[in-house]
């Protein structure tokens, strides 16, 4: 096969006194090959052509006997072209003899050409085949960066409101079913408004981005889903039922995450934190949003705990009632209780 017309030709099979050698590659400049390849036959070489085949009667092959130290004493080659009639490579053979004259040269032109349209047109089916592949995956990898895009956040790299609503409905369809538990935990950035007025909408993005980089930190990123759904807020949605205590274990792990977030020299002032709150998934329960409801409501309680003066924001905070609320389905008063 033709690498590039000007230099090399790499052998995809060869024979020699009929068993199979290893192919090689060599310069086609200056070999019998190249004459294939010219449109113009110079004297020095005394071809025939057949068509785009060419033949070397004589023994004009002392060039290529002497630079691949072959006793090579006659050559036929044959081009071979690709669909758009681009030449892909040639068949090539080599006789240690002479051909006895003209006639001899035709007959072996005319057997070689036969042979090389079986080549030509199997090469041509291959190629087909490996085109149709590459442009199958292509089509494979577009559609799965298409699918990335469409589930994606494209500020945070966090999945999208869109994969939440989708996941969530999966969840709760099989609560109904199979009793399957799962949790879920929102999380919203306390006072981010005056971030941005302070610092700029972009200050404001950065802070998000930092945000969803500690919250993957600690999200078990094969069972734990990690949203942003909306500007500043956030949803973690995990396997299974905890109790009260573990709750309280994530609440404390996320707000420490948040609290050692190292923002930028510029936006050192800002104190970072962000209200979170939980639910889980109840029998009477017609569909998800209800369980989102309860989260919601137990995060508004954290965050209108943390609005109170006093309070240490940079602490772990936690709503009782409302946790206790999503697992035990009671009503209770709603006690606000800080873990400080
Ligand atoms: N930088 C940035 N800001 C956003 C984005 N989406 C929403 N916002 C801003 O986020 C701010 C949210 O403000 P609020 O809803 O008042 O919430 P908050 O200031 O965090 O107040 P609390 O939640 O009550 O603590 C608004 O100023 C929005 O313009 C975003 O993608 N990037």
């Amino acid at each position: 096969m033709l690498e590039s017309p000007s230099n090399t030709v790499q052998m995809l099979a060869a024979w020699r006194d009929g068993v199979e050698a290893a192919g090689w590659e060599f310069a086609l400049f200056d070999t019998p090959c190249e004459l294939i390849y010219r449109q113009d036959l110079g004297d020095e070489w005394k071809a025939m052509r057949v068509g785009s085949a060419v033949g070397l009667a004589e023994d004009v092959c002392w060039r290529f006997a002497s630079t691949r130290q072959t006793t090579y004493q006659a050559f036929i080659g044959v081009p071979l072209w690709d669909a758009s009639n681009r030449m892909m490579g040639h068949v090539a053979l080599f006789f240690n003899r002479t051909l006895s004259d003209e006639e001899e040269c035709r007959t072996m032109l005319e057997i070689v050409e036969l042979f090389s349209l079986k080549v030509q047109s199997e090469l041509n089916r291959m190629l087909l085949e490996q085109e149709r592949e590459r442009a199958l995956q292509e089509l494979k990898e577009a559609n799965s960066r298409l699918r990335h895009e469409s589930i994606t956040d494209s500020l945070t790299g966090l999945y999208n409101r869109r994969y939440f609503a989708q996941r969530i409905k999966e969840v709760h369809t099989r609560f109904k079913r199979s009793a399957e538990a799962f949790t879920l935990i929102l999380l919203d950035v306390d006072r981010f408004k005056s971030i941005n007025d302070a610092y700029g909408h972009d200050a404001g993005d950065t802070v998000l981005c930092y945000l969803a980089k500690a919250l993957r930190g600690n999200t078990r990123s094969k069972v734990e889903l990690l949203f942003r759904t909306g500007g500043e807020e956030f949803a973690m949605l995990l396997p299974g039922s905890f109790t009260l205590d573990e709750l309280t274990v994530i609440n404390d792990r996320i707000t420490r995450a948040v609290a050692q977030i190292v923002l930028p020299e510029e936006m050192a002032q800002v104190q970072l934190t962000v209200s979170i709150g939980a639910s889980g998934p109840k029998a009477e329960d017609t569909d998800w949003n209800a369980v989102y409801v309860r989260a919601d409501m137990a995060m508004y309680e954290a965050k209108k705990k943390r609005r109170k003066p006093g309070i240490d924001r940079s602490k772990p905070l936690i709503v009782n009632s409302i946790f206790s609320a999503c697992y035990r389905s009671n009503s209770e008063a709603c006690k606000l209780t800080p873990l400080v």
